[in-house]
């Protein structure tokens, strides 16, 4: 495999040219997918390839194949195993790569690439920070296309992808972070309510009914008094675990304050509800936190809804339900108060 010569001042001084409607399509693209897919699709006309891709890592031992242009060389959902590849190389070892000619190749990616008529590819790692994403890579239909200057372009451009890829990961983590109950894990109040808007958009066009269930710890006070807080949460993460295993992962579960928790399933019906709501009261009934020495029980009260008519409004539900749990309170605890609304 020729490997190029090191980078030298001379190298450090070369000037990218990148086309005005390339800028500005980058500066158009909204989401990261968006991006990737513009750079693969230029990089292929900058650097007269004849396909341009784009791996990110997905796993310990598999690259994901996330943008693609020109030869479909490799499926778009094919993962390419980091081991026996010359990606998984590029990747691993974070240094560009050049194989001139595939005729020689054992590496998996180029033996496909070579199977549809390309001859060499060039592979960059997408490294910022400590942190390596992936690959950026582009292969000819001639052998020994590419040029140390086309390396050292493609280099430069995948730095800057690098950095945009990083950004995008602290973005979506600050994301995640502010959505999320630190307590519980849960998603928290806010982020049930944006979330909701999307689950009503489909409520509305497809007709499908919705189940809510408020969900109310009983006599917790009792709890945080007797144990003392630290307790009370311990309790309160265990609960919010059990509730995720008994919902569907379509669901949407959330802590809305203090010790009440709400959840809201699309297209279900009566049974299903209260077959699923049944199962988690009877097994909370029956789950013991230990704390220290202690053991601790708790109950809930479940004001549950079906809605089978025209959507309604996020306040309206959690009121309506807000008085089926409070129904659920003054019947004597431990028990769910379903209210059907046509
Ligand atoms: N440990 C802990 N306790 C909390 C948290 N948020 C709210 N609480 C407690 O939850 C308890 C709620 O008490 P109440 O509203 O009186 O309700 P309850 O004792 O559960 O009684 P009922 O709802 O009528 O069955 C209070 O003691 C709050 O301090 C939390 O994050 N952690």
């Amino acid at each position: 495999m020729p490997s190029f010569e090191p980078e030298t001042n001379e190298h450090q001084e070369l000037s990218i040219e990148l086309p005005v409607r390339f800028v500005h399509e980058l500066s158009a693209a909204v989401s990261l997918f968006d991006l990737l897919k513009t750079v693969a699709r230029w990089s292929q006309s900058v650097f007269l390839a004849h396909r341009a891709s784009i791996t990110l890592v997905e796993s310990d031992t598999h690259l994901k194949l996330i943008a693609m242009e020109g030869k479909e060389a490799i499926p778009m959902d094919q993962l390419l195993p980091i081991e026996g590849t010359m990606a998984g190389r590029v990747f691993l070892n974070r240094q560009a790569e050049y194989m001139a000619d595939f005729s020689m190749t054992r590496d998996l990616d180029c033996m496909q690439l070579y199977e549809t008529g390309l001859k060499c590819c060039l592979d960059v790692p997408l490294i910022s920070g400590n942190q390596c994403f992936g690959t950026m890579n582009v292969a000819h239909e001639d052998t020994n296309a590419f040029t140390l200057r086309d390396r050292l372009r493609m280099q430069a451009m995948a730095h800057w992808l690098a950095a945009c890829i990083r950004i995008h990961h602290q973005v979506e983590e600050v994301m995640a972070l502010s959505e999320t109950d630190p307590l519980t894990g849960v998603f928290n109040r806010r982020a049930f309510s944006s979330r909701f808007a999307s689950i009503a958009k489909r409520w509305q066009s497809e007709e499908v009914s919705l189940g809510v269930a408020l969900i109310d710890l009983d006599h917790f006070k009792v709890v945080n008094d007797t144990y003392g807080h630290e307790a009370g949460d311990k309790v309160l993460v265990q609960v919010g675990e059990l509730l995720a295993k008994s919902c569907r992962k379509t669901d949407l579960i959330a802590r809305m304050g203090g010790e009440e928790f709400c959840v809201i399933m699309v297209d279900v019906n009566e049974n299903g509800i209260m077959a699923m709501l049944n199962r988690f009261l009877d097994t909370l009934s029956k789950m013991s936190v230990s704390f220290g020495d202690t053991h601790i029980s708790v109950t809930a009260s479940v004001g549950a809804l079906l809605i089978d008519g025209a959507p309604r409004d996020l306040d309206f539900l959690i009121g309506q339900a807000d008085r089926a749990m409070y129904r659920a309170k003054n019947a004597g605890r431990n028990r769910i108060e379903f209210t059907h609304i046509y």
